[in-house]
């Protein structure tokens, strides 16, 4: 069985279709030698085809109590090659899969020319052409400007806790960011992505927190909103998206990468204690410009601002992905310190 990939710079790639179907998004890769459950459920991937660049992906089974969502988010994904399991999880789910292709070349190319638009088709009867027609009906990660609407719940949930009250709102939150802070003892009320200042202060809030989610920070507005309703008042955290939401809101700036991080091994540098640590990451945006906050940790690769903290006011968040699923434990403590500044925030500033 033939499958198809469609790419923006006018090639077509053959493959071996492993579940059919058609599909579109931006071509991305991860570098993540393990944890495939985990980043094929994770919501940040919404509109991308997620290409793995470790060869064999699937050799340790498929397992839902490693899901980070309830259900497979990429369009479509690609590797040298899945292992059965994977193929008919993903065939299960009606998610095209295509592999037998060279991923040497695809990420080479990526590399290159940057994360790219691409169609696919796979499957008994696929055809070049309907690659290409999906090709043309893909739009760039920016233009989807309802994304948090795919990715989000429907209404407010409640985790119980004894601890510190976290407003999360749902941009495509990860399951295991919920676990970290329950596991800790918060009270989680998880809001949708478009919450209302209003709705987030009914919660009474002791941090609002803003998730991980796919797409542009741009296209968040009602979060950013709740920032800059919150900010000097409650505590801010934010995780990958969250910290880009959060950076925009107090007059910082993001970019567009030219091919993003994504994979387990990513150093950071925190800029205080002078410590390297190895994070889990998967973004395609970065904050350009920090606005009024500080940048305390960065990328070792290319200097990306990889965490930010309030001057004056209680605001932490992370590029990267102290949850740590897949991936190392290294970051963890950053929930602790969430939680912590949740307990003891500093005094609301008042303007008089
Ligand atoms: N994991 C995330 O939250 C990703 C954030 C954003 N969608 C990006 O690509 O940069």
């Amino acid at each position: 069985m033939s499958a198809y990939i469609a790419l923006a710079d006018g090639r077509v790639v053959e493959g071996r279709s492993r579940a059919p179907g058609t599909g579109r998004g931006e071509l991305v890769f991860t570098t993540a030698y393990t944890g495939y459950e985990e980043s094929l459920t994770d919501p940040s991937y919404a509109e991308q085809v997620l290409t793995f660049s470790y060869p064999l992906i699937g050799n340790y089974g498929v397992r839902d109590d490693r899901f980070e969502s309830e259900s497979v988010q990429p369009r479509v994904a690609v590797a040298r090659e899945f292992t059965e399991d994977v193929a008919e999880w993903l065939e299960s789910e009606g998610i095209p899969a295509v592999d037998g292709v060279d991923t040497r070349d695809l990420v080479t190319g990526i590399r290159e020319q940057g994360a790219m638009r691409c169609g696919v088709a796979a499957g008994p009867d696929a055809t070049p052409e309907q690659a290409r027609e999906q090709l043309e009906q893909c739009v760039g990660m920016s233009d989807h400007v309802d994304i948090g609407a795919q990715v989000s719940v429907d209404g407010p949930e409640v985790y119980d806790g004894t601890g510190p009250r976290v407003t999360l709102i749902d941009c495509g939150a990860k399951k295991s960011i919920i676990d970290a802070l329950v596991e800790r003892g918060a009270e989680v009320h998880r809001l949708p992505y478009d919450a209302t200042p209003a709705e987030v202060a009914d919660t009474d809030p002791d941090v609002v927190f803003i998730s991980n989610g796919p797409g542009d920070p741009a296209n968040f507005t009602a979060a950013g909103a709740v920032v800059d309703h919150f900010a000097g008042e409650v505590p801010i955290a934010g995780i990958c998206l969250g910290q880009q939401v959060v950076a925009r809101s107090l007059g910082g700036e993001t970019e567009k990468m030219e091919f993003g991080h994504r994979g387990l091994n990513q150093p950071v540098r925190d800029l205080e204690t002078d410590r390297v640590i190895m994070t889990t990451q998967n973004h395609g945006y970065s904050v350009a410009d920090p606005g009024e906050l500080s940048v305390t940790q960065v990328n070792v690769n290319d200097d990306t601002a990889e965490g930010l903290e309030g001057v004056g006011i209680d605001v932490l968040t992370r590029q990267y992905h102290p949850e740590a699923n897949p991936g190392p434990h290294d970051s963890l403590g950053f929930f602790d310190d969430v939680l912590a500044m949740a307990e003891s925030p500093t005094p609301p500033v008042t303007s008089d």
